[in-house]
């Protein structure tokens, strides 16, 4: 693959079905080497995208490349892309090593090459078993079995998890790694945001049909990291003395607490010493990023800044006590419940 040139891209991807707009002027891009999730809640618009990607849809506008070229254009496409779309349409009747065998002729790779993919996926010992006793997680595995015939450099896979115990999500997470630790590529779909979080280095997020995030899952992280929420003793005095130590995001909150990122609790406390500054109490905010996915996907993500009542404005705080005793004669403060908005009807986590 050239270097520099995206595993995938997507360039103004837009698909119309009829009169409803499934995918949106969508653009991102799959860098080589990565495990990029691609999440978006049902109904987004991701396995229209994946289609799109891998030539079995057509665009209404815009266009896409699989290591540089469009689909169509791939010499050898098994070779270069293999895909996990759907792990319902295998023939019932085949067995384990039939189906393998199938498709292994298919793409122009020996019949060896069908063992040893049910190998790696854990198949063997069903070998001899028809597709139709298999189970939802048995055909997943089989279908990521065929995506492999070719040993392609890069993997698509649609909602690959679905169907997985804990065990298989385990094993899929470490196949993953495995596959792309030696610079291979994976584009991996989910409507859970929670089941990629350990496995991908990338995310690009999507609803309904557009582009709402890409970037690094670090990068993700970081722009929901924590605050400590401190009482103390002389706010104003705290801040300017975190200020000095070079920790500048510290904002008072009107209840009187401030407001610090950037800075773990020992870290605060020990300014706060240095200062002279008595800290009552320090609440740590942890971030749950399925939250913060599901703020973005549900039209109620507003970011960053802190709200003037002195709410939690943020998605996925919760609070945790951090051993201070609070100031005497006040409770320990502890955030309003339920100050985050439950998810939509429909939405992934929230009524169907
Ligand atoms: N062949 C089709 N004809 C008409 N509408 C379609 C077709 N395929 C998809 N859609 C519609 O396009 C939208 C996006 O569907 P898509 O399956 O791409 O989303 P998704 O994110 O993969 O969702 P899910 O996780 O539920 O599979 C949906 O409203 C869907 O009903």
């Amino acid at each position: 693959m050239n270097a520099g040139v995206p595993a995938i891209e997507a360039v103004g991807l837009t698909k119309l079905f009829g009169a409803s707009q499934a995918v949106s002027n969508l653009g991102f891009q799959v860098p080589t080497g990565s495990i990029t999730g691609f999440v978006g809640p049902n109904g987004a618009g991701k396995t229209t995208t994946l289609r799109m990607l891998l030539g079995l849809v057509t665009p209404t506008s815009g266009h896409a490349t699989i290591a540089g070229v469009p689909f169509g254009d791939l010499g050898q496409p098994a070779r270069v892309v293999g895909a996990v779309l759907d792990s319902r349409g295998m023939h019932p009747a085949r067995s384990t090593i039939d189906h393998l065998r199938v498709y292994a002729a298919a793409v122009g790779v020996p019949d060896q090459r069908a063992h040893e993919v049910m190998a790696m996926v854990g198949l063997a010992s069903a070998a001899r078993q028809k597709v139709a006793t298999h189970s939802l997680g048995m055909r997943q595995r089989l279908a990521l079995a065929t995506a492999l015939l070719g040993d392609p450099q890069i993997l698509v896979l649609d909602e690959p998890a679905n169907g997985l115990d804990p065990e298989g999500m385990a094993w899929l997470r470490e196949f993953l790694r495995a596959y792309a630790s030696v610079g291979r590529t994976v584009l991996v779909s989910s409507h859970l945001l929670r089941e990629l979080e350990q496995s991908v280095d990338r995310v690009v997020i999507v609803n309904r049909g557009s582009l709402v995030y890409q970037g690094d899952m670090e990068e993700l992280r970081a722009r929901h990291s924590a605050r400590v929420f401190v009482t103390s003793s002389d706010p104003a005095t705290l801040a300017l003395a975190l200020a000095a130590q070079g920790i500048v995001d510290a904002q008072m909150m009107p209840d009187g607490r401030l407001a610090v990122r950037g800075a773990p609790v020992p870290t605060i406390g020990a300014v706060a010493e240095s200062a002279g500054v008595t800290v009552f109490g320090a609440d740590t905010e942890s971030v749950d990023l399925e939250q913060v996915f599901l703020a973005m996907t549900s039209g109620q993500y507003t970011a960053q800044h802190v709200d003037p009542s002195g709410q939690f404005p943020r998605p996925g705080h919760a609070q945790s006590p951090t051993g201070y005793p609070p100031p005497p004669g006040q409770p320990p403060q502890a955030p309003p419940p339920g100050a985050y908005p439950p998810p939509p009807a429909g939405h992934p986590g929230g009524p169907r």
